[in-house]
Formats: structure tokens, C-alpha cells, sequence
């Protein structure tokens, strides 16, 4: 379970958002939508740990009954994916979802993980390739598992299928939907577009939104 109490965002003299409660239940994704520049991609940053100096944040986020005030970024067990995909360049796929796993999976059982991670996304054979050599939907598949090899206990996606060509796009919002049922991770979706809900899905909308004062 992730939850947020009372998260007030200011920049400056300007309030952004105020006191939002918001809980997400195992494998629960919850859409988090409103016009540009309402704050949710900043809501995330704070959820990491990670808040750009020019805000003043305050509220408490709890995850699986954790409190998340205070900690580093490593320590939170968030993982994030973005409408651009950030594999890293200079590594190839292979290395790319290793760096993912945990330092106690070593040697043989690293390069067993790798393969088997790539046979489950259909990209057998792909270790030694480079980034730059893969299609945008493989790159989108190569990134959402290296984000689940880290064994997130909650996920955060910052539009992620804005980029992908339509068919594309369903095809992948269906394979990381699975995903996180599959794996019972609470996850909060940022997106414009609100045919990223989940069927049943809960949509939660900052710009009809009222604060509720807790
Ligand atoms: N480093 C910064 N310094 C000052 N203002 C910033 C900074 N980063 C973002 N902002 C401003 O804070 C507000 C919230 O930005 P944020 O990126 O969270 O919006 P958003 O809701 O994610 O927007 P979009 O839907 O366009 O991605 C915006 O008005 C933005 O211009």
C-alpha cells in the first residue's frame, strides 16, 4: 500500500496543491491527471525523494506501512518510468537489466536472470545488443523490466506510452498492466490521456480536485 497525507506543494508565493490524501492499494494503479504545470510530475519527485529546491513540500507518504519522510532516493523502493526510456547508452540490454539486480545475485545466476528476463519480453539472444539498435517497443520492454528487476514495491509512470505509436501503445499498456497485477505493486500513472485508465481504474483529477483539510 502507498499513501500520501496531506501533501501541500507551494513554489514561491504560489500554492500548487493542497493537503492531497491519496492511498493505492497492491497492484492498484490510480491516474493521476490535470492540465500542465499542476504539479503532478513534481508530486513524483517528492514521492522519490528527489524534490528540485526551487519547491516547499510538506505531508507524509507511507509505503507498506514505511514511513518514506526523510529517506535517499535508493532506499525508498520506488521504481519510475518515464515517456522517454533512459536505458543507458554505454551499456548494452544484457548490462542494462543486470544493473537492475540486487548486488546478492552474482556470477552464473545474473546472466540466468538476464536471459530469462529477455525470453519473457520475447528478446531472446538480445543481451549483447546495443540500446541503440532496438525498436521503440522493445527499448519500452527492455525499460519496464529493468524497472521491475529492482523489485519495486511501488511504481511511479510519468506518461510512459505518450511516445508509442497507437497500436504500440495498447500492446504495452496491456503487458505493463499484467505486469503489476501480476506483481501486486501499487502504482500511481501520471497521463493526459485518459484512455491509459485501467478498465475500473480510479482516476484521480487535480484540476477538479477540492482540498480536503485532514
Ligand atoms: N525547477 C523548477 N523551478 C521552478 N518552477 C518549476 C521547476 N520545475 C517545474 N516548475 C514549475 O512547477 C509547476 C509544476 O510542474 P510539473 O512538471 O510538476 O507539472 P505537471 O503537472 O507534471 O505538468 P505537465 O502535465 O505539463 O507535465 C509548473 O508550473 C512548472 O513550470
Amino acid at each position: 500500500m502507498l499513501s500520501i497525507k496531506n501533501f501541500t506543494l507551494r513554489c514561491g508565493s504560489q500554492t500548487l496543491l493542497e493537503h492531497l490524501s491519496l492511498e493505492i492499494g497492491p497492484g492498484e494503479i490510480v491516474t493521476l491527471t490535470g492540465p500542465s504545470g499542476c504539479g503532478k510530475s513534481t508530486l513524483l519527485n517528492w514521492l522519490l525523494g528527489h524534490l528540485d529546491a526551487a519547491f516547499q513540500a510538506s505531508g507524509s507518504a507511507q509505503l507498506n506501512g514505511r514511513s518514506l519522510d526523510g529517506l535517499a532516493i535508493e532506499a525508498r523502493c520506488i521504481g519510475i518510468l518515464f515517456q522517454d526510456d533512459l536505458l543507458f547508452a554505454h551499456l548494452s540490454v544484457g548490462q542494462n537489466l543486470a544493473f537492475a539486480l540486487p548486488a546478492a545475485v552474482k556470477g552464473a545466476q545474473r546472466r540466468q536472470r538476464v536471459a530469462q528476463t529477455l525470453a519473457e519480453i520475447g528478446l531472446e539472444g538480445f543481451a549483447e545488443r546495443d540500446p541503440a539498435t532496438l525498436s521503440g517497443g522493445q527499448r519500452a520492454r527492455v525499460s519496464l523490466m529493468r524497472a521491475l528487476l529492482a523489485q519495486p514495491q511501488a511504481l511511479l509512470l510519468d506518461e510512459p506510452f505518450s511516445r508509442l505509436d497507437a497500436a504500440l501503445k495498447v500492446q504495452f499498456r496491456s503487458f505493463v498492466f499484467e505486469q503489476i497485477a501480476r506483481l501486486r505493486i501499487p502504482t500511481l500513472l501520471v497521463t493526459h490521456d485518459l484512455a491509459d485508465v485501467p478498465p475500473g481504474g480510479r482516476v484521480f483529477d487535480i484540476g477538479t480536485w477540492q482540498p480536503q483539510h485532514v
